[in-house]
């Protein structure tokens, strides 16, 4: 009997598609498969529910939501045998869209089935994992916003983009030194990215691979608001690099270091986090969680 436990956030993207034990049933075959469905009722609570499916001796454990979701999954399963499945039902999907895992419930739901796994890149930031990238600077304000709207939504996602493009001057300046250079005053954002999808299909490390054992690093200097526009096209071209100021590198390990202040407000899977130190630093460990894939 294989046991697969499937977590799911009611919450996630637009939260009206839930997902039943009879539906889950019919794509898979009694006897052969057993099922459990847990659905989670607060932020963080996938992690307690996961942490119990081990104790249970799950042998696939699935995150049925977003990359929020998924990072609270598979947070718990590396340095374990359990594989992770997906079955994407957040907003931007971005793990599973580099993953090549449809949208389509039903492709999805097979792919589980299938049991093709793969072993993937974890990242590392202060001691938290992340899958598919880690920021500060403009994103990790956007996500700031994108929460405290509580439109988890394209739309949420645009509105929480031009309520922190509006507010960035208010902000106060920081300087950030990366692996040790001289600190730049204010940059706009550094993304260090293990994924190619940041969500609804937008990237701004193109090049990033989930099994090259690097991260991709994108550094964007303090810019002007045109400019800033211009960058935003840029991302829908997939051709950030065009920007003289943005700097784009792979790396196992990057340090940053805040002058002014002791905290770091960052964005870790899109969700936002503050981190409560001046120092970050930020790694890769190589091909540490088993996913299921399409062949
Ligand atoms: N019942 C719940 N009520 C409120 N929040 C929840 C609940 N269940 C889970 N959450 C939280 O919802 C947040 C968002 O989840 P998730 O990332 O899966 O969806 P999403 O944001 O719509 O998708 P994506 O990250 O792909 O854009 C996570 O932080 C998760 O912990």
């Amino acid at each position: 009997m294989i046991h697969i436990h499937f977590i799911v956030n009611p919450i996630a993207g637009h939260g009206n598609a839930p997902l039943t034990h009879e539906e889950l049933q019919s794509y898979f075959i009694k006897g052969v498969h057993d099922l459990t469905i847990k659905v989670t009722e607060y932020k963080a609570h996938a992690t307690a529910l996961t942490k119990a499916s081990i104790v249970e001796k799950a042998d696939i454990i699935v995150a049925c939501g977003g990359d929020g979701t998924i990072n609270e999954v598979a947070t718990c399963l590396i340095g374990t045998d359990i594989a992770l499945g997906i079955v994407p039902m957040g907003s931007g999907n971005g793990l599973a869209s580099n993953l090549k895992i449809p949208k389509n419930r039903r492709k999805a739901l097979e792919i589980i089935r299938n049991r093709h796994a793969e072993h993937i890149d974890v990242g590392n930031i202060n001691g938290r994992y992340f899958f598919s990238n880690t920021g500060v600077g403009f994103d990790a304000s956007l996500i700031k916003n994108y929460e405290s709207s509580e439109k988890r939504t394209l739309l949420g996602y645009i509105s929480a983009c031009a309520i922190t493009f509006k507010n960035i001057k208010k902000n106060t300046p920081l300087s950030i030194g990366i692996d040790g250079e001289a600190p730049l005053l204010n940059p706009f954002i550094i993304l260090i990215s293990n994924s190619n999808e940041m969500g609804y299909k937008l990237s701004l490390t193109p090049k990033a691979s989930l099994q090259d054992g690097l991260l991709d690093v994108l550094i964007v200097k303090k810019i002007g608001r045109l400019k800033m526009l211009w960058l935003g096209f840029l991302i829908l071209i997939r051709k950030v690099h065009w920007l003289k100021e943005s700097r784009s590198f792979q790396t196992k390990k990057i340090s940053l270091k805040c002058e002014q202040s002791d905290f770091f407000d960052t964005q870790v899977d899109g969700e936002h986090n503050r981190i409560d130190d001046n120092h970050l630093t930020i790694s890769l460990m190589e091909k540490s969680l088993r996913v299921l894939t399409a062949k």
